[in-house]
């Protein structure tokens, strides 16, 4: 593999969390793999289990990760071709992914979308410029439309509490007071796709996801409706697609409570507004799969890494 940007890149999702399950087993088994290779970490965003779990995945296979804080601590990147650089920008992402090339074996990006600039943010203006300058691998840690480190550990962790039966999974959308990106959902539902499982949606009128992206997946408007039954629910607010990156409802009543869940195990990638999203007796009581989650994270990326290193020239 050369890149991973998308859950697309993952060839067999089965053989790989079969794969990521015996890392998890013995993370150390691979430390030579990465031996004198570095790892560079870009954030234009916060971060609390990406930037770590990504180093700890590094440190597991032998790599040396350097990070950075793009937003703030660089100088101010330009993403356009022929601008005339007299205003807030610095430096051209073409020197910037040349040079960053240079210090590392790969490059870990993350960048969220504008939410204001729907064609923009389609267009992966910031990962796309990486993998277009940049002369080693890329990773995507959360892309404007993608987080596929996030959406292959929930296959990960759904695999590993998944008994006998085709167990149903739900995606429902919750309240939140910010406008969110749709990375996470995306990446989700496009997991999902690729597993064996009954696997539905269910957000506000309005809140459909990119129907390129849900295809043929069945969306409810109704959140009781779809929730029946279910195994899995894995929550998490976005903004409007169609009205792009509006907030159009906090309903209250979409948040999700112990009694919606039932016998079902609560999921969310983090970070979590509690009460908002979910009230404090799901994430405080053994359904919620959050912790654990995180923890894959690790192991996830440990993978994606593994599988770059193989591909590269030593
Ligand atoms: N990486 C996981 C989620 C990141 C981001 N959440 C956030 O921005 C939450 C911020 C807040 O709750 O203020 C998202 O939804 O894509
Ligand atoms: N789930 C996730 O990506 O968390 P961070 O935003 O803290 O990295």
């Amino acid at each position: 593999m050369k890149h991973y940007t998308s859950i697309h890149d993952i060839d067999n999702i089965n053989s790989w969390i079969e794969e990521a399950r015996q890392l998890k087993e013995n993370p150390l088994k691979h430390i030579e793999l990465g031996k004198n290779k570095t790892l560079g970490l870009l954030f234009f965003n916060s971060s609390l289990r990406t930037r770590l779990s990504t180093q700890k995945a590094a440190l597991n296979l032998g790599m040396n990760p350097i990070v950075m804080n793009v937003s703030g601590d660089a100088w101010g990147l330009e993403f356009e071709d022929g601008t005339v650089m007299n205003g807030s920008t610095a430096e051209h992402i073409k020197e910037a992914a040349a040079v960053v090339s240079q210090y590392c074996d790969i490059i870990a990006v993350r960048a969220f979308p504008t939410l204001t600039d729907k064609e923009k943010d389609e267009s992966e203006q910031v990962l796309s410029a990486f993998q277009k300058y940049a002369s080693v691998p890329i990773v995507n840690m959360e892309s404007a439309t993608g987080h596929p480190l996030q959406g292959f550990t929930d296959a990960l962790t759904i695999s590993e509490h998944t008994l006998a039966k085709k167990p149903k999974v739900v995606l429902s959308w919750a309240p939140h007071i910010k406008a969110l990106p749709h990375a996470v959902a995306n990446s989700f539902t496009q997991a999902m796709q690729k597993m064996d499982v009954e696997f539905v949606i269910a957000n506000p009128e309005g809140y459909d996801l990119n129907p390129e992206i849900t295809g043929d997946t069945k969306i409810y408007h109704n959140q009781e409706e779809a929730l029946k039954d279910a195994d899995f629910v894995y929550v998490k607010n976005w903004s409007s697609y169609e009205d792009y990156g509006k907030v159009k409802n906090t309903d209250p009543n979409w948040m999700i409570t112990k009694e919606k869940l039932g016998n079902a195990k609560f999921m969310h990638c983090l970070p979590v507004r509690r009460n908002v999203i979910v009230e404090d007796a799901v994430l405080d009581s053994d359904s919620s799969l959050v912790i654990e989650q995180a923890n894959n994270r690790t192991y996830a990326a440990q993978l994606v890494l593994k599988k770059i290193l193989e591909n590269s020239p030593s």
